[in-house]
């Protein structure tokens, strides 16, 4: 038996207690103490750090089964251990649940070679939901082939509250999760520029048109249905709507540039992580290495605001910038 299978029960452990972090131990611990098939305890490795107060967030956690800083007002689950030794936290684990800011992937990556189980399985999860208050919601979960593991997080992250869904591309759905955040960059620039209802969901639909295009470019595989998903126009609406990219954004536009992206973030989010930013500059760099930035005017206009290379009213102007060719149109 392998040693993640105590008594045939499969151990999972949450890589990252963020803010979705700590919102997904509390779905998969409410799972695990009510489903034979996985071991009670799940472990979240937490990324260690002093409070104000002196005390380790670990140990706060693990006192109150509350993450006070990412996560304060919600129990996780008597059944969640905090661990902030990464090692240890997925040395007998058979599920893995990455959930880190994915600047941080690399490093945890490295330090995890060869101390993992080797018929661990993982999953990376996907965005777009705010649930901790059992309010209803929705993902989905990305499979290649074995539908049956599929089905197994599934199960491991379903509750009445929260539906999940899987489909059969990983590319797609990792292409809408990460994509979306730049065009919530842009929908709160136009709340910034206090433009309107009617132009953010221009921008929203014109951001969609640009994830699907990019995405299918990158992986002739990536399937249109996807975006009708969960991760797909549901993400979407909600990020633009109520998220930190779309926030934080809007209160760059409102500076007229003079804030920057990583003063407002330090300061309006309290340590949770803009993923938005750093991806539009992923994105910039991509398109620039393949000679498609003309092709796709929104992702590259959101990367030159963030910058200062162009003022926060240029997200309006880029359609200006005539693509080359109608290679998004006929994608
Ligand atoms: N919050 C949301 O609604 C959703 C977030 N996501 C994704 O989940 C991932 C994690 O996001 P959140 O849990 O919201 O995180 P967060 O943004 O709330 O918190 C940042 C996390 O990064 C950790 N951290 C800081 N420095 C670190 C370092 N050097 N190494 C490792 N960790 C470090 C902090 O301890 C904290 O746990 C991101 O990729 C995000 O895109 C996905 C779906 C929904
Ligand atoms: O998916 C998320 C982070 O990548 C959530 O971001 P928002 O809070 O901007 O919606």
């Amino acid at each position: 038996m392998a040693p993640g299978a105590v008594s045939g029960k499969s151990k999972v452990t949450i890589v990252g207690s963020g803010n979705w972090g700590s919102v997904a131990a509390k779905l998969i611990a409410s799972n695990t103490f009510k489903l034979h098939s996985f071991h009670d305890q799940v472990r979240m490795w937490v990324f260690e750090e002093t409070l104000p107060s002196g005390e380790k967030l670990s140990d706060v956690i693990n006192r109150t089964n509350e993450n006070v800083k990412y996560l304060p007002g919600i129990k996780l689950g008597k059944n969640v251990i905090a661990d902030p030794d990464l090692e240890n936290a997925v040395k007998d684990a058979k599920m893995l649940v990455f959930v880190t800011p994915h600047q941080f992937m690399d490093g945890i990556c490295k330090k995890l070679v060869g101390k993992v189980n080797t018929d661990v399985e993982a999953i990376s999860l996907i965005k777009g939901m705010k649930i901790a208050l059992e309010k209803l919601s929705e993902a989905t979960v990305g499979y290649r082939e074995n539908k049956d593991i599929a089905e197994t997080w599934v199960q491991l992250f379903t509750t009445p509250y929260f539906i999940v869904t899987a489909v059969q591309d990983v590319e797609g759905i990792e292409l809408c999760g990460t994509l979306k955040n730049v065009v919530a960059i842009a929908a709160g620039l136009v709340d910034g520029l206090e433009m309107g209802n009617n132009t953010k969901a221009a921008i929203m639909r014109i951001g969609l048109k640009e994830m699907k295009a990019l995405s299918k470019l990158l992986f002739s595989s990536v399937k249109d249905s996807t975006f009708f998903e969960s991760c797909g126009v549901a993400d979407l609406i909600t990020t633009c709507l109520g998220g930190r990219n779309r926030k934080v954004a809007e209160a760059f536009a409102k500076s007229g540039g003079k804030r920057s992206f990583d003063d407002l973030e330090a300061e309006m989010l309290q340590g949770q992580k803009l993923q938005g930013v750093l991806t539009a500059k992923e994105v910039y760099e991509v398109l620039s290495h393949r000679g498609w930035l003309e092709l796709f005017p929104l992702f590259a206009t959101v990367h030159e605001i963030s910058i200062g290379h162009l003022p926060s009213s240029a997200i309006v102007k880029y359609s200006e910038h005539k693509p080359k060719s109608s290679l998004v149109c006929k994608l």
